[in-house]
C-alpha cells in the first residue's frame, strides 16, 4: 500500500479530536521550521467544529502547543456572500474556532474574501489568488501555491472544497483559484481552490464523520468514478490522510492504518 492515503478510523469525534490536533501540531511545527510560518487552508461544513474541539482544549504538554499568533488561515473555498451571512465559512468558522480563542491569545492572521467583489465571482476568485500571491511570493519561485496543510471536508456526492463531481472545475490547469456559479450544493456562487494547488500542498486531511458518510466513502476509496474526493488521494498519496470515525467507514475495505505521526 505504498504511496497510498492513510485511513486513520476511530470511535468517534472524542477520540479522533486528539489525534487530528497531534496531526496539526506536527504540521504547524514543520511550516515554522521552513519558514516561521503555518500556513493552512480550511473548509467549511462540519470541520470547523471539529477542528474547534481538537485545538481549543487544553495543551497536552510542551510539545503540544497550538502557536496561534504563527497561523495563517485561508479559505479552501468560500461562499460569495457577506461575511456575516449565514452561509459563510468565514462566519462559520469565527463562531466555531476563532471566537472562542481564550482572551490574551494572540490571533492568527485570517485572510477572508474580498466583499467588494461579491457581484462578480470571477473577480472575487482572482482577487483572492492575489492574496496567495502575496502570501506565497516569498517562497522559491512559486508557480503553486504550497500551503502546509490543508483541512477539508467530504460531501455525500464526494465533493471536496467547491469541485463537484463531473464539474468542469476539475479541468482546470492554470487558475489558484476558481469561480464557480451553479454549484450543485447551495449557495451556487462560490469561489474555490482548484485541484493542483489542493494537490500541491505539503499535507491534506480530511474529516469525516457520521454513518451519512459511509456509502460515498466505499466509492471514494474503492471505486474509479474519479470523484473529486479519490482525485485528491490519487494526487496525494501518502501526503493524505483521513480523520473518520468508525461509522463513517463501516463496509469499506480500504486497509485503515493506526494512527501515528
Ligand atoms: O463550503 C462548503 O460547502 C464546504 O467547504 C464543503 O466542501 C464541505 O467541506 C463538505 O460539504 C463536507 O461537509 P460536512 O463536513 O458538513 O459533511
Amino acid at each position: 500500500m505504498a504511496h497510498q492515503a492513510n485511513l486513520y478510523a476511530f470511535s468517534g469525534v472524542d477520540t479522533l479530536a486528539p489525534a487530528l490536533r497531534a496531526y496539526v501540531v506536527a504540521c504547524q511545527e514543520t511550516g515554522i521550521q521552513r519558514h516561521g510560518v503555518f500556513k493552512v487552508g480550511v473548509s467549511g461544513g462540519s470541520l470547523p467544529k471539529t477542528l474547534a474541539q481538537a485545538l481549543l482544549a487544553p495543551a497536552a504538554g510542551d510539545n503540544d502547543t497550538v502557536k496561534w499568533a504563527k497561523w495563517e488561515i485561508f479559505f479552501a473555498d468560500e461562499r460569495a456572500v457577506p461575511l456575516d451571512h449565514a452561509d459563510s465559512n468565514y462566519a462559520l468558522l469565527k463562531a466555531e474556532l476563532l471566537d472562542k480563542l481564550p482572551s490574551g491569545t494572540p490571533k492568527p492572521l485570517v485572510h477572508p474574501i474580498d466583499v467588494e467583489q461579491l457581484n462578480d465571482t470571477q473577480e472575487l476568485a482572482d482577487q483572492y489568488e492575489q492574496v496567495l500571491v502575496r502570501s506565497f511570493a516569498s517562497r522559491d519561485s512559486v508557480k503553486l501555491p504550497i500551503f502546509d496543510l490543508l483541512l477539508l471536508g467530504c460531501g455525500p456526492d464526494g465533493h471536496t472544497c467547491s469541485l463537484f463531481p463531473g464539474h468542469a472545475l476539475l479541468r482546470e490547469t492554470s487558475a489558484w483559484v476558481a469561480p464557480i456559479e451553479d454549484s450543485p450544493k447551495p449557495p451556487p456562487r462560490r469561489i474555490t481552490l482548484t485541484l493542483p494547488v489542493v494537490n500541491h500542498a505539503v499535507r491534506v486531511a480530511f474529516v469525516a464523520t457520521g454513518a451519512g458518510k459511509k456509502e460515498i466513502m466505499r466509492e471514494i476509496f474503492e471505486s474509479d468514478k474519479g470523484l473529486p474526493c479519490a482525485l485528491v488521494n490519487e494526487g496525494t498519496g501518502e501526503r493524505c490522510s483521513w480523520f473518520v470515525d468508525n461509522a463513517a467507514v463501516e463496509g469499506v475495505s480500504y486497509p485503515r492504518r493506526p494512527f501515528s505521526l
